[in-house]
């Protein structure tokens, strides 16, 4: 979603101004690793904890994106490593999680926001696509996951993880590769917060409804107009308050929360279709 859009997150001076909603020395000194944070919600959540105190590490595939978060950080007095890698790669997702310890010397979160989707009926899915989401939002979130639990063992430091994942409890037609990608992130999570606790390493999840970012731009004007009907507010929510879902599960407000998934969808999980592909006449036909 481009920032022309009526639905369009807040600016760059919004993430930078906007009133904080926990004190500004909440994660001070905290080193927070952040994937996909060159754009929308990874963005806001990036520098959010910068203004939070924390020290950033921050990964996606275009430098360029990156590089524009990096900027805001640092003109906010921030540290930042940047480092473009793709989260399907394990190899260099293991060199990236070695980067951060030999630079910051520790990593305390791990948000795992990176990945994406494209509509499409499930049954014309090609092979190809199919791979490319499940290899993205699940083995590529694994891959940081257990990269970052290993680095926690071998150092005998605690640390948390929190995964970006999205409300799948009633189906998502249009975007079956991610509903199953995002249920394996969630049973993922649950199962190694049981294993992992003896570690000290927390594990959860924040799922978001429809939030108004750049990753819109791969859904019709037809979707990205009715999904904000699509909850009990009726409108689309801001990157923002996925930022404070996961400042709140990072933060000391989080120290008794694991295993938990976090859902900030303006209520969908009660109410509302989100077709993101023309809605069978099955089902009452087209979106209005
Ligand atoms: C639901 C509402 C709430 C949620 C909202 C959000 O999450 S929004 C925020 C999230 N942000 C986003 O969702 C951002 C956009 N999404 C992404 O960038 C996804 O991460 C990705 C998996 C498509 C990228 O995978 P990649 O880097 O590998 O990209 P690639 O381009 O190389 O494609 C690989 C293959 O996938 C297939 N295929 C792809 N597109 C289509 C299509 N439209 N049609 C059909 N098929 C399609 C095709 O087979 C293609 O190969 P081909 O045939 O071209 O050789
Ligand atoms: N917006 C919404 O309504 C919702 C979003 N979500 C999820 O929240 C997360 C953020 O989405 P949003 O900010 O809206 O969309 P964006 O498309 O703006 O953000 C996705 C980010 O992931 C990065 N990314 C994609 N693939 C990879 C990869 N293989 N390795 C590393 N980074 C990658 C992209 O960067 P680059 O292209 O540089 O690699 C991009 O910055 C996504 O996982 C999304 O599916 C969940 C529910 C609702």
């Amino acid at each position: 979603m481009t920032q022309t859009s009526p639905h369009a997150t807040g600016s760059d001076a919004d993430l930078i101004t906007a009133p904080l909603t926990y004190r500004a020395d909440l994660l001070k000194d905290q080193v927070v690793l952040v994937s996909g944070a060159g754009s929308g919600i990874g963005k806001a959540i990036a520098v959010q904890c910068a203004r939070l105190g924390a020290r950033l590490a921050i990964c996606g595939r275009k430098a360029d994106k990156l590089e524009a978060t990096a900027e805001l950080i640092r003109g906010l007095g921030g540290e930042v490593l940047v480092r473009p890698a793709s989260i399907r790669d394990a190899d260099d997702v293991g060199r990236l999680h070695a980067e951060v310890w030999q630079r910051f010397g520790r990593l305390d979160h791990l948000v795992n926001n990176a990945g994406g989707q494209f509509p499409q009926a499930a049954i014309d899915y090609s092979v190809k696509g199919w791979n490319a989401v499940i290899d993205t939002n699940l083995t590529g979130t694994w891959h940081m996951m257990q990269a970052a639990a290993r680095g926690w063992r071998d150092h005998g430091t605690p640390g948390s993880i929190i995964n970006i994942v999205t409300v799948i409890w009633r189906g998502m037609p249009g975007v079956a590769h991610t509903c199953a990608a995002r249920a394996g992130v969630i049973y993922l999570s649950k199962t190694v917060a049981i294993e992992w606790a003896p570690l000290n390493i927390r594990v959860n999840c924040v799922a978001p409804g429809a939030i108004a970012t750049e990753g819109m731009d791969v859904y019709s004007d037809e979707a990205q107009r009715d999904l904000p009907r699509s909850n009990l507010m009726q409108r689309f929510g801001q990157a923002r308050d996925v930022a404070d879902a996961v400042t709140y599960l990072a933060g000391p407000s989080g120290a008794f929360v694991t295993g938990e998934v976090m859902v900030v969808d303006g209520g969908n999980q009660v109410w509302g279709d989100q077709w993101t592909i023309p809605r069978p006449d099955y089902f009452g036909g087209q979106r209005p």
